[in-house]
């Protein structure tokens, strides 16, 4: 059926993956009425009738995020979970002062250069409660021309009264849902978190078909190596992923819309310790990397100039020269930005994801949406001979593994919007590698020569 449809019957017709898509303004009706939804949708009255509301983010708009939610609901307790400091912390308690139901909670963020990144809605409800894991900021622009993705829980039901409730374990899923999201929310070891982590353990999540993903900032050994970062991923992939002869030729997709410093190589880290990672299979995860094909989706200066933003795209997509200039090697693994299927292509992406897809593209062994870019401060450096890994900042995702999904070893992919029923990508498979006189977006150099879709050129000062 075409036409408009309400949040319940969206949400529904995305079962059983339950990701979506933003919704995006400019682009022709039909991608946005099938597995997209807007903030005001997530939080509509349809979806459950709120009580109060949990938001980890990196950047909040707090008057534009208070007219998101429903008027009646814009009174119910709201917890600000952010990394800010000193001057920024301060204007965010400024900006937050004429809403008394506003609360916050500061991250620790002891290592340099992390960033609190997680995006994560947690909504309490009359009904039950909700979990949304996503990668927009809670700002009007990443809301409105972006490619961003969100993975939306189904309504979690509050457990009957007993007297174990104590003990977390209850009402857990097969992919360990509950205890990893409370471990991931125990790494802030903030005392404002308490009465969240609690309604967590008071709801039976059983019904959660995703693994959480999740990275905090710390030095991680022994047997905390594998609880956060790609050493995570590694470990899962090693329980529950692909068989290693199946996807021997599979090629492994990173997407993002940053990139840090990766070393001056591509065997410093990218082609070896984070490869090794994405590319581990069930029950070994030392795999011959020269055979794994890592294939790498960065926009050019071109998909931003031609995006519906314009050169303005490129504010949020911050890859600076001083680290591009370092690591020329990653245009060799570059593919453009493409989203015919999605009707997105000129949607800049905002949305981070990681997939090992079929030679033919019709099916994925996994796939992942995350706040997390392509850099150690996310997914972590191994140190001290690998005996640990350093994380800098806060990250979360959801991996989507085909055992969960009830399918043997796959998921099957479509390009199809109306093929509600697969898993539908972001962008379009496959891919288009870098030509020879495709470059990179780089935010911090000036582009005059071409003008954008709004005619200006981009003079970053
Ligand atoms: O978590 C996110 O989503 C984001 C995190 N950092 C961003 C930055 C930035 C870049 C260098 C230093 C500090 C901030 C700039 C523009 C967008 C983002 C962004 O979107």
């Amino acid at each position: 059926i075409t036409g408009p449809r309400s949040p319940d019957q969206v949400y529904s017709e995305g079962q059983p993956y339950s990701f979506f898509l933003t919704k995006v303004h400019g682009i022709q009706n039909q991608y946005n009425q099938v597995l997209a939804m807007d903030i005001k949708d997530i939080l509509s009255p349809i979806m459950g009738t709120l009580q109060a509301s949990c938001q980890f983010n990196y950047m909040f708009e707090i008057p534009w995020l208070m007219k998101q939610y429903p008027e009646q609901f814009r009174s119910k307790p709201l917890l600000l979970v952010h990394g800010f400091t000193a001057g920024n912390k301060t204007a965010l308690e400024i900006e937050a002062t004429k809403y008394s139901n506003i609360k916050f909670c500061q991250a620790r963020l002891e290592m340099i250069y992390g960033t609190h990144h997680t995006k994560m809605m947690m909504l309490l409800y009359e009904e039950g409660m909700r979990v949304v894991i996503h990668t927009s900021n809670l700002v009007e622009r990443d809301w409105y021309q972006k490619t961003q993705g969100m993975w939306i829980s189904p309504l979690f039901p509050k457990l009957k009264k007993e007297e174990n409730k104590s003990n977390f374990s209850r009402g857990d899923s097969p992919t360990n849902f509950k205890k990893d999201l409370l471990d991931y929310i125990g790494s802030y070891k903030a005392y404002q978190l308490k009465d969240w982590q609690q309604n967590i353990a008071d709801h039976d999540m059983s019904s959660a078909k995703v693994v959480i993903i999740g990275s905090s900032p710390g030095r991680h050994m022994a047997e905390n190596k594998h609880k956060f970062g790609h050493m995570r991923l590694r470990k899962v992939l090693n329980t529950h992923g692909p068989p290693k002869d199946f996807v021997k030729s599979w090629p492994v997709i990173g997407q993002y819309s940053s990139i840090g410093s990766l070393g001056a190589t591509k065997d410093a880290w990218l082609a070896t310790e984070f490869l090794q990672s994405l590319a581990t299979v069930e029950g070994s995860s030392c795999v011959p990397l020269a055979s794994i094909n890592l294939k790498l989706i960065f926009p050019t200066k071109d998909n931003v100039r031609c995006s519906l933003e314009g050169y303005p795209a490129g504010a949020s997509i911050p890859y600076s020269i001083n680290v591009a200039k370092k690591q020329t090697y990653l245009t060799s693994y570059f593919h453009h930005w493409i989203s015919k299927g999605r009707g997105r292509s000129r949607a800049m992406p905002h949305i981070k994801s990681y997939c090992r897809p079929s030679p033919s593209s019709q099916e994925v062994a996994w796939f992942l949406v995350t706040s997390a870019n392509l850099s150690k401060a996310a997914w972590g450096a191994l140190e001290k001979k690998g005996s640990q890994l350093m994380i800098r900042s806060y990250e979360l995702g959801v991996l989507f593994l085909p055992k969960f999904f009830g399918s043997k070893k796959t998921i099957p992919v479509s390009s199809d919007i109306n093929d509600t029923d697969k898993l539908l990508l972001p962008y379009d498979l496959p891919l288009k590698p870098y030509q020879k006189e495709d470059r990179p977006w780089i935010w911090d150099i000036a582009y005059k020569e071409l003008p954008d879709c709004n005619g200006n050129m981009w003079c970053p000062s």
